[in-house]
């Protein structure tokens, strides 16, 4: 089964973040042909995959033909299975020939945790031209696509946290001066902090500050420009590279408190399976704040975190007391151990390219 894949880049690094992750993960699933990735602009995608060269309009990369989508397309034959990732407008040209190929058209939608999603998932969206097209939908329970997750990333995590020296490695290799390196290999806690710019991120180090355990707040270039100048006597607050996505994941594993936003940096937190605060990006009506209750009503967190993770999407400085609190050794153990439980109970969900993958057979074996 043949792929094309149809990414724009709305905002950030959300939406060529998961058609990235998702294209590698689909090329490497056995019985996969040629796949094809298009995208509209080159250089957010250069920021997650260094190897990328933004000036080509075709190149292959990690087993992905990656193509400019810039419109009007060359005259291309599609492939069976052709997925408009987050609604983006597949071209019309390229819609017309899906007809003669009788490619099937899927409309992957974004990552929410809220009910309906069950019942929207999988639904055929019928098409005035004959096409046939389905929604489909990731989520948090195993009536939806589920979540991305490569095989064998878990035991690869368990593989790098029980080498330190490699923790120690990543964290040279970052550009952190050697006091904060040796204090974070001695039990200082280390933050990961990837947010938008209304978090409430000074209230953050002002809890941090608070605790008498030091900390190092690792902040990737331009997420937060200035907030060093809040860090405070144990607060160590360190601008850190953008790293590519495929060297991601080790931040997040030796991080004691992620602090995540968006779609994929969320996945990604999940499984790493530590203490996790999500920013979701803001929505008109404050339709995000209805998709973090939705969230929250999975469990992802101990009741008593509830209030935190509201606090942070508010842009309230109720989030400072939430912190402190939360960081008070008990409750720290026990969102700990919430976190890792839930996170293991997440791998029983549809892991989401395989589960995208085999729902294609389906329709296309079905006729
Ligand atoms: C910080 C960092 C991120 N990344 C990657 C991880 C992710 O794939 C990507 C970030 O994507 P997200 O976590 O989803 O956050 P984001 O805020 O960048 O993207 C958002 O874009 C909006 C348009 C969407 O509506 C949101 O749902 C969301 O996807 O960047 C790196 O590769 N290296 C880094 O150093």
């Amino acid at each position: 089964m043949s792929y094309d894949i149809f990414c724009r880049v709305v905002d950030n690094y959300g939406d060529i973040g998961v058609c990235w992750r998702l294209a590698r993960q689909l090329a490497d699933t056995p019985g996969a042909g040629p796949l094809r990735l298009w995208v509209d602009e080159l250089r957010s995608f250069a920021r997650i995959e260094p190897r990328l060269d933004p000036g080509l309009a075709a190149q292959s990369l990690a087993g992905v033909e990656v193509r400019h989508w810039a419109e009007p397309l060359p005259d291309t034959e599609p492939h069976d299975v052709v997925i408009e990732a987050f609604a983006c407008d597949t071209p019309a040209s390229f819609v017309a020939r899906m007809r003669q190929h009788r490619s099937l058209w899927i409309n992957l939608e974004y990552l929410s945790a809220e009910p309906w999603v069950e019942q929207c998932h999988a639904l055929p969206s019928l098409q005035a031209n004959g096409l046939r097209k389905a929604f489909f939908f990731p989520g948090f329970t195993s009536r939806t696509g589920g979540l991305l997750r490569e095989p064998g990333l878990l035991e690869e995590r368990n593989r790098w946290l029980a080498q330190p020296e490699l923790r120690a490695g990543l964290l040279r290799s970052l550009g952190l001066p050697s006091l904060a390196v040796q204090g974070l290999l001695d039990g200082w806690r280390q933050v990961f902090l990837f947010c938008y710019p209304e978090a409430p991120a000074e209230a953050l180090l002002r809890a941090l500050a608070r605790d008498p355990r030091p900390s190092v707040v690792l902040v990737p270039a331009g997420v937060r420009p200035g907030l060093a100048r809040h860090a405070a006597a144990h607060v160590h607050v360190h601008e850190i590279p953008f790293l590519a996505q495929t060297a991601f994941d080790p931040l997040l594993w030796g991080s004691d408190l992620n602090c995540v936003r968006g779609e994929d940096s969320l996945v990604r937190a999940i499984w790493a399976g530590r203490p996790l605060v999500w920013q979701l990006y803001r929505q008109e009506e404050n339709a995000h704040l209805a998709k973090l209750d939705a969230w929250l009503e999975h469990g992802p967190v101990p009741d008593a975190r509830r209030g935190l993770l509201r606090a942070w999407n508010t842009g309230t400085e109720d989030f400072e007391q939430e912190l402190e609190q939360a960081l008070a050794p008990d409750a720290w153990r026990q969102w700990q151990q919430h976190a890792a439980s839930w996170a293991r109970g997440m791998l029983a969900l549809p892991e989401l390219a395989g589960s995208l993958a085999a729902f294609c057979v389906e329709i296309l074996q079905t006729g």
